[in-house]
């Protein structure tokens, strides 16, 4: 196995990455520090509507150089699947990872270094109603992607999964723990789709990160996750709806860690399976509502439902391969991460509270 000899030294040098998911929450951020580290990136995205698609304009016109108000491309539109937006050294395709002649003809039109494929159906109470969703985007797309790599000799493949494999194991979360009896459609999707790289890695020599990454949350999150429903429904003063007495615990973790140890996971490795999280330092659903209380100045109005079958009590995770291979830790402290959240909320108030929920 080729190691990077000082994991806390790596640094790509400038290459062409194709990043898939360019419009989602954590493709997004990622697609901004490439181009920071002075990468060309191309980034591609289907715009589905699995939550409003608001969010995915704003985070799409900021990395084509807008203000975050301009709407993007309708992937109703007739013409959808053959737009091309530059900014700079960025390039947005609109493009489905499932479609697999469009997938085939992107790899003929660009020469990539590597490929981060963070296109994904995400989340798992919609994955128990929509499987095939997920089969078809989070497994037959990575497949797609890994057949276009090898036959175009593209070696480097970063794919990001989650700590859903670890639903029902006992917590920290080690990438040891035997993940074969996922709990969802999504977890079971995820890990098909890490064992589709290992194949692809064993046949054809692509060099493989998979990255679980452990709930993340930032400015623009996803609105299917807690922390911006929280902020928005303290802040509209709507019922907060909350599954369980809140003492269950999410090892959060601020999208900058997830970025630098995306980033930082290009180097070669082999096959490797990697946590990324807040590294054991869990926070309950309580205690962050309260700072979010404290942030806004506002008291939440509790709307409290039973706790979820498929939910997970608490997560925690063992982040010490991480920092042995890639040189990684989290940096960003939970309190201070949704304190800078809750001020980009306050920030961009106006627009957000016409997001659907
Ligand atoms: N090109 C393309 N993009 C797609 C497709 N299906 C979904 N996408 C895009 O993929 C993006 C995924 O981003 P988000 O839904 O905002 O999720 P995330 O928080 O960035 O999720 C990532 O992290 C999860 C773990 O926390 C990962 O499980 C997941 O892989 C995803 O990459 C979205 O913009 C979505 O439109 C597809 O078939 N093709």
């Amino acid at each position: 196995m080729a190691l990077a000899k000082d994991p806390s030294s790596f640094t790509p040098s400038p290459r062409t990455i194709l990043l898939t998911g360019v419009a989602g929450f954590i493709g997004s951020h990622t697609a901004r520090a490439l181009l920071a580290a002075g990468h060309r990136v191309v980034g591609v995205d289907n715009l589905n509507t699995y939550y409003d698609v608001r969010l995915k304009d704003y985070r799409l016109d900021l990395l084509l150089g807008g203000d975050g108000s301009r709407l993007g491309p309708s992937p109703t539109d007739s013409a959808f699947a053959g737009i091309e937006e530059v900014h700079g050294a960025f390039t947005f395709k609109a493009l489905e990872v499932e479609d697999s002649a469009a997938v085939n003809r992107l790899f003929a039109d660009y020469r990539f270094d590597a490929v981060i494929n963070l296109a994904a159906r995400a989340g798992v109470r919609y994955s128990v109603e929509h499987p095939e969703l997920y089969a078809s985007t989070n497994v037959s797309g990575s497949v797609n992607l890994l057949q276009a790599m090898s036959k175009s000799g593209v070696n480097k493949y970063v794919l990001a999964s989650s700590s859903s494999l670890y639903a029902g194991a006992p917590a920290p979360f080690v990438e040891t723990h035997n993940v074969n009896r996922p709990l969802s459609p999504y977890a079971a999707s995820k890990l098909a789709a890490e064992a589709m790289a290992y194949s692809f890695h064993h046949l054809h020599g692509i060099d493989v990160s998979v990255l679980r990454y452990f709930t993340v949350y930032g400015p623009a999150s996803r609105p299917d996750m807690s922390p911006l429903r929280f902020l928005k429904w303290i802040d509209e003063g709507t019922p907060l709806t909350l599954y369980g007495d809140g003492s269950q615990t999410r090892d959060f973790t601020h999208v900058d860690d997830i970025v630098a140890g995306t980033v930082a996971a290009l180097r070669p490795l082999g096959y490797e399976v990697i946590n990324l999280g807040g590294g054991n330092t869990p926070m309950s659903i309580r205690r962050l509502i309260a700072l979010f209380e404290e942030a806004l100045g506002k008291r939440a109005i509790i709307d409290q439902q039973p706790f979820h079958g498929g939910d997970m009590q608490d997560t925690a995770a063992d982040v010490s391969k991480a920092e042995r291979l890639l040189g990684w830790a989290p940096t960003v402290k939970p309190e201070d991460g949704f304190r800078r959240m809750a001020e980009w909320y306050q920030a961009n108030r106006s627009w957000l509270r016409g997001i659907r929920l």
